[in-house]
């Protein structure tokens, strides 16, 4: 089995570890097998890959969708973030919870979300490349948000000594409360 997975104290959140196989070239790794994913009890379908850019103290997040809710495959391909996910899983006992994993390339660790979570990363390094895997397309009018800094989430994001920078839309986003009367179901 080339890849070591292990559950996340969130039900349904999976730190994956790939073999590298390093050699006078380089290196070498598979980064997602659907073959032995399934065997992990992992099955799933990508349909989307993306990647970003992004500069020290970027905060994307933390987004969901809705009707078309998206698992993701992420990592980061160059630099190093720290990758949370809050389960907004209508009814889960451990909704309004968090979980962060630090995704550098010198561990070339992934985190898989499923659906049924809001999803942000803080870059750390001077710049960051992050790549993912998704279940589901962009739906763009379908898209949510969870602010990044509810204090009743309480996500402990590392302190850079500076105020992460955000777009626009993401400084506008609806509290874990705001959320649960809106999804219903707890
Ligand atoms: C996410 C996305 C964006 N776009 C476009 C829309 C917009 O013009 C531009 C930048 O979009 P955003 O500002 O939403 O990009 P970004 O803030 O990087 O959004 C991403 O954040 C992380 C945390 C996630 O979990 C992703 O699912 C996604 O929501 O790219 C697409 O064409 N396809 C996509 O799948």
């Amino acid at each position: 089995m080339p890849f070591t997975i292990t559950p996340c104290p969130i039900e349904g959140l999976f730190e994956i570890v790939p073999k590298v196989f390093g050699d006078h070239r380089g290196y070498f790794f598979e980064s997602w097998s659907e073959r032995d994913f399934a065997q992990a009890g992992l099955s799933m379908r990508f349909v989307q890959d993306n990647q970003s850019k992004s500069v020290r103290g970027v905060l994307r997040g933390l987004h969901f969708q809705k009707k078309y809710p998206q698992g993701k495959l992420v990592r980061c391909i160059d630099g190093e973030v720290f990758d949370v996910a809050v389960d907004i899983r209508p009814g889960s006992p451990t909704f309004g919870r968090w979980h962060g994993v630090l995704l550098t390339p010198e561990r070339q660790n992934q985190f898989y979300i499923p659906e049924g979570f809001a999803h942000g990363f803080l870059v750390l390094s001077e710049t960051a490349v992050f790549a993912y895997k998704c279940t589901e397309f962009y739906h763009p009018e379908d898209e949510g948000g969870l602010m990044w800094n509810d204090p009743a989430i309480g996500i402990e994001w590392p302190d850079l000594g500076m105020p992460p920078s955000l777009s626009d839309k993401d400084t506008k986003h609806a509290s874990i409360e705001a959320l649960r009367a809106e999804l219903g179901g707890n």
